[in-house]
């Protein structure tokens, strides 16, 4: 029995079988790689939803403390100053007692628009609460005080005039504002939000008390 080869040669019925089976392999390929994109793409939009604000479209609090946290860092590896900028909108609830909330939807959602057309290269703007916003961004030029009045008064001149509400027009005097730069060695963007609340709040009592003043 020397000599004799016992491989068989594969018959028309073996190779429509293997056929059978490499298609569905391939088309179960398709279908996980199908899955995993559906998958991807709604893993992208719950990430989105869970960092924007549903009214004005901009970045919320959540959004804004993980970008704060991460422009830190990145300051304090570059030796860099951030400027911060806590806006905090006078008298809100009059317009929204005056016009009805949704002229105060509207006024919000021109502010974040204002506001996110003033950035600039670097800049992040969320709105953090009701009537809250919160710019930040890199001390780009100039000293770190004249970058942050610069800041501020960019941001109050944009956020100030005339705005159409739909049912009337507003005459806005602007928010109050509170600036802080970030200081050498500060990670913790808690206490950054803190000092520019502060800063924010002072002059907020100081205009009311201006009001008062003036009658
Ligand atoms: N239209 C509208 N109003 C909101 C929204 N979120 C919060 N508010 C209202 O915003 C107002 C914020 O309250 P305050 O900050 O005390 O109002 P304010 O008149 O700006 O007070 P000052 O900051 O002291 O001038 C409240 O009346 C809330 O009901 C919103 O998404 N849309």
């Amino acid at each position: 029995m020397c000599g004799a080869s016992t491989t068989r040669v594969p018959e028309a019925a073996d190779a429509r079988r293997l056929m059978r089976v490499f298609a569905k392999l391939i088309g179960r390929h398709i279908e996980r790689e199908q899955l995993l994109e559906t998958l991807r793409r709604e893993h992208d939009s719950y990430r989105a939803f869970a960092l924007t604000d549903p009214l004005t479209l901009i970045p919320n609090r959540r959004a804004m403390v993980s970008e704060l946290n991460r422009a830190l860092a990145n300051a304090e590896r570059r030796g860099e100053v951030l400027h911060l900028a806590f806006i905090d909108l006078d008298g809100f609830k009059q317009i929204n007692d005056a016009y009805g909330h949704d002229a105060g939807d509207r006024f919000l959602i021109a502010i974040a628009e204002k506001l996110q057309n003033a950035l600039r290269g670097g800049d992040f703007v969320a709105r953090i609460g009701g009537d809250e916003f919160v710019v930040f961004g890199p001390c780009s030029s100039g000293t770190p005080d004249a970058g942050r009045a610069a800041m501020r008064e960019r941001l109050s001149e944009v956020t100030s005039g005339t705005f159409d509400l739909g049912v009337a027009g507003l005459d806005y005097a602007g928010p109050s504002i509170g600036a802080v730069n970030s200081s050498p060695g500060e990670r913790d963007c808690a206490a950054v939000l803190a000092r520019a609340d502060e800063a924010m709040y002072a002059i907020k009592r100081s205009r009311n008390r201006r009001r008062v003043v003036n009658g």
